[in-house]
């Protein structure tokens, strides 16, 4: 394709001088140009090709980036990047250096909110749109929501607030429901259900009272007004949100710019909480994304959009999702008292067998990490042994649920935490660089860090095993590729493992760091451990590796701050050690978008960078290199 009217657009005020009638070539050419960038970056893919049209009809009705459009996840915004002057960069997207997969404040004034974890959006609008009032400002603030991300508890603490008046406020806030009945896997819950029963009815919501006068000008007017003759006399219930104290519109058919655009210039024009409820497909206009949404919400890399999404010719190596995902079939097998959650991450979590084989054991519990903490609390109170799969990233929506509902309680909840350390293309918002951090110090809450996918599975073994609550993280992709064992078997409790002994130096290794730090001590003649657990730490071992050596370096893929290497220098102090200490992790700082490899490289946490940080901190390597591997 040509894309002749859309290489015209360079920003938003460029598309709104064009006429209204243009507006269905340019939306064409958009999802074209979306499909084509994709297919050559990879990055999401179903919900960008769904909200082509309202991103038109959104840019063209109101004055962006004076009116604030709030993304929810923002894994929906390559539309609005193209025509908000990053149409160039779109080859760059989730690489280093080139554009985030999701809005972000300091790539363009038009990305008015960062985002990334979802459910966020309305509270941020609302806040935008407090703050205009307060400022004397006229704009407007929209909020563009997802079903699957409305089905958390944040969005309804938004519109529990944002639909009622503060001091005399009310925020000029515009709600849009993006409903195209899926999040990453089919949507589960009330409010689904409810969804699909307002979507059924929806001519006779439209004909209602406060929809009229915004769609007076819409071709569904007319059918609304003969409608409502045969409904006279019927009692007409409010919708949901209209008790939360919007103005409910729809549901409009959100690829139609003939109903889009009216419909939005109505709601642009009124005051006060607006809700607008619009019916999308996942997918559209790509035959194939729209038969599998699941498949094709995300492509992981470059692919053929002729084709589709095709298998590797060489099967990829075993994740660690994968490993988990097996441990669970077993375990279940093994302990029927085992229940599986997941909020809303069946497919990344690797539960789609345990979901066919054990479909009463498995919980989808939706967007709603808080309540999948929770719940599993409450199974643990009743003898039940709860996994909960979540990724790190979202297990921090659900701190004090970890410490308030689990640890307190001291219950038997194993957390298996995926997307440990960085995650790649994803970025900042979906890195799990914290978890040691805010894990090791709950009391009770015991952390393992296995280096390997046997160890892996044994963790999560040992973890299960535990009476008490236990994370074991684990990180995005394959491991060193160590083939897991079928039999199961506790790893000795608290206890690391020396699996190389050296001289001068140590390096105590956490998680999957273990590989690149022996391939660092071979050249350095350093002593490595695994570690294996966070907590408990194995001190002795810290302390007799400390007595031994002249040095210590530890190595994580967590943030230094308060992570594993904390936890050592913590043990040292404790036994009154003050042998040197070299921490070696993630920076304080967010690290952008990328390839995982690079990234790792990038912050000194490949071999090469740990044996150079090692050299610098110690001086140089010692000249004897003997071979003393222990394994
Ligand atoms: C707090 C949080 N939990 C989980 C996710 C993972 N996630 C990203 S998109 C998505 C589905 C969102 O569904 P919906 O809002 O309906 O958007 P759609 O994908 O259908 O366009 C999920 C679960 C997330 N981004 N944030
Ligand atoms: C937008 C979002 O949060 C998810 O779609 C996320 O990108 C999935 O990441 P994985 O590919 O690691 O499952
Ligand atoms: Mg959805």
């Amino acid at each position: 394709m040509e894309y002749t009217l859309l290489k015209s657009i360079d920003s938003p005020a460029d598309l709104r001088r064009l006429p209204r009638t243009e507006l269905r070539r340019v939306a064409d050419e958009l999802r074209a140009y979306v499909l084509e960038s994709v297919s050559r970056t990879g990055g999401h893919l179903g919900s960008n090709l769904g909200t082509v049209e309202l991103t038109v009809a959104l840019h063209y009705v109101f004055n962006t980036p004076e009116d604030r459009l709030v993304w929810d996840v923002g894994h929906q915004t390559y539309p609005h990047k193209v025509l908000t002057g990053r149409r160039d960069r779109m080859d760059s997207l989730r690489q280093i250096g080139g554009i985030s997969g999701f809005p972000r404040r300091d790539e363009s004034v038009y990305d008015t909110f960062g985002t990334g974890h979802s459910s966020t959006s309305i509270s941020a609008a609302h806040g935008m749109a407090i703050a205009a009032k307060l400022k004397g400002e006229d704009r407007k603030a929209v909020a563009i929501i997802g079903d699957g991300s409305m089905t958390a508890g944040m969005a309804f603490e938004a519109l529990n607030n944002a639909g009622i008046a503060h001091g005399g406020l009310l925020g000029d806030v515009l709600v849009i429901l993006n409903d195209n009945d899926m999040s990453i896997s089919p949507p589960v819950g009330a409010l689904n259900k409810y969804l699909a029963r307002l979507m059924s009815g929806s001519f006779y919501a439209a004909a209602r009272e406060g929809a009229k006068s915004v769609l007076k000008n819409t071709p569904l007017y007319e059918f609304a007004r003969k409608f409502e003759e045969h409904t006279k006399g019927m009692v007409v219930p409010g919708t949901i949100f209209e008790e939360f104290g919007f103005n409910y519109v729809g549901p409009i058919d959100g690829h139609d710019l003939d109903s889009l655009i009216p419909t939005l210039e109505n709601l642009r024009d009124k005051k006060g909480p607006q809700f607008l409820h619009i019916v999308t497909k996942k997918g559209a206009g790509y035959k194939l994304a729209e038969a599998d949404p699941v498949k094709y919400h995300a492509a992981s890399g470059k692919f053929d959009p002729a084709v589709g999404f095709v298998k590797p010719a060489t099967p990829p190596k075993t994740t660690f999702t994968q490993v988990f995902g097996e441990w669970l079939c077993d375990m279940a097998e093994a302990d029927a008292r085992l229940v599986g959650i997941t909020p809303a991450m069946r497919e990344g979590s690797g539960m789609v067998d345990f979901h066919k084989r054990f479909p009463q054991r498995y919980h989808d519990v939706g967007i709603a990490e808080q309540h999948s903490v929770t719940f599993a609390a409450g199974l643990a109170c009743e003898g039940l042994k709860p996994v909960v799969a979540i990724y790190s990233t979202f297990l921090q929506r659900a701190y004090d649920q970890m410490v308030h509902d689990v640890a307190i309680q001291n219950l038997p909840v194993l957390f298996a935490l995926d997307r440990a350390g960085l995650v790649g293309a994803d970025g900042a918002t979906h890195a799990g660089n914290y978890d040691i951090a805010f894990t090791r110090c709950i009391p009770n809450m015991a952390v393992l860090t296995p280096s390997d996918e046997d160890e892996c599975r044994q963790a999560l073994y040992t973890g299960f095993m535990h009476d008490g609550p236990a994370t074991v993280r684990y990180p995005r992709g394959a491991g060193v590729g160590v083939v897991p064992a079928k039999a199961m078997a506790a790893l000795p409790w608290g206890k690391g493992e020396v699996r190389r002994r050296g001289q001068r130096v140590a390096i105590l290794a956490f998680g999957t760091l273990l590989h690149p730090a022996l391939e660092a001590a071979e050249r350095l003649d350093a002593t490595v451990a695994n570690m294996r657990f966070v907590k408990p730490l194995d001190t002795e071992l810290v302390v007799e590796l400390a007595r031994s050596h002249d040095a210590i370096v530890t190595a994580e893929d967590g943030c230094i701050m308060g992570g594993a290497g904390s936890a050592v220098t913590e043990a040292l102090n404790a036994a009154g050690l003050t042998v040197p200490v070299l921490q070696l992790g993630l920076p304080d700082e967010f690290i952008e978008h990328g390839d995982p490899v690079k990234l790792m490289s990038l912050c000194g946490l490949d071999a090469a960078g740990i044996e150079a940080s090692i050299v610098k901190r110690f001086g140089a390597r010692p000249v004897v290199v003997r071979s003393t591997a222990v394994r």
